[in-house]
């Protein structure tokens, strides 16, 4: 099970991006701000003209109703055009399916709980916090149970706790066999929780691999212009810069 794209180029955004993301890891796209990681994220949501396949497959040339059903896109942008209730916002992930009302109700339940929205569920979302609304959207792309979430800063305005509660959220929907891609600016997020790191500057790839290999101090001098070492043991690691 594959995400791949080939020499991909967005004109001034990305330049020749060639990766095939894994079913069943955590990848954490990683850069400084205009770097292209969110361009990388829409175009492999197809939502930006591209060379991106599943598993083989051209996305441009599958039904739109299998794209709905397989990619979950949560864009860096919180906002919310409609001031639906929690509930039916998270609803709004069941329309590519066609499923029996029961399971519907199932996955939405899901992923309330799983966003620790149970209490909020019939709360207006214009009427939530910004952490809120955040976990809010995000329960809309949990709750169509898509094989690939690719989320663009899902933490950003989480708590702590949330942030935490969320991480193992995802290791655990990995190891289920879905594909977990995030954008971060946590370095040491990624480095305790994924399985997989993709470096951007400005638009290029410049490195992937294992966190542990990639996110070397050497590296992150070059990328972000910061001495920084890394402290404590294996997945509790912190940096200090
Ligand atoms: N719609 C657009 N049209 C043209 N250029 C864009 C557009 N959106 C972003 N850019 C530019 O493309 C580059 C990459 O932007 P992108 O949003 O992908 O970066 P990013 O790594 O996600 O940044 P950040 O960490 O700030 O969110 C930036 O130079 C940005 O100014």
């Amino acid at each position: 099970m594959t995400l791949a794209t080939e020499n991909l180029a967005v004109p001034g955004r990305l330049h020749g991006v060639s990766l095939s993301l894994r079913a069943g890891e955590v990848t954490a796209i990683l850069g400084p701000n205009g770097a292209g990681k969110s361009t990388l994220l829409s175009a492999l949501a197809g939502l930006l003209p591209g060379p991106v396949s599943l598993d083989g497959n051209l996305l441009g040339q599958l039904p739109a109703s299998v794209r709905a059903q397989t990619i979950g896109y949560l864009p860096q942008s919180g906002e919310v055009a409609w001031n639906l209730s929690v509930e039916s916002l998270a609803a709004l992930g069941r329309l590519p399916h066609r499923t029996a009302p029961a399971q519907d109700a199932q996955a939405i339940d899901a992923a309330l709980a799983a966003l620790d929205l149970d209490d909020l569920r019939h709360r207006p979302v214009a009427e939530l916090s910004g952490g809120e609304r955040a976990r809010a959207l995000l329960a809309r792309v949990l709750a169509g149970t898509p094989r690939w979430i690719l989320a663009d800063e899902p933490l950003a305005s989480l708590d702590l706790a949330h942030q935490q509660a969320l991480l193992h959220r995802f290791r655990a929907l990995a190891q289920r066999g879905q594909g977990i891609v995030l954008v971060l600016h946590d370095l040491a997020q990624a480095m305790n929780h994924a399985d997989r790191v993709i470096v951007l500057d400005r638009g290029f790839v410049v490195a992937d691999g294992l966190p542990d290999d990639v996110l070397d101090p050497v590296l992150i001098e070059q990328v972000w212009g910061l001495q920084a070492q890394w402290l404590g043991e294996p997945g509790h690691r912190a940096l200090a810069c």
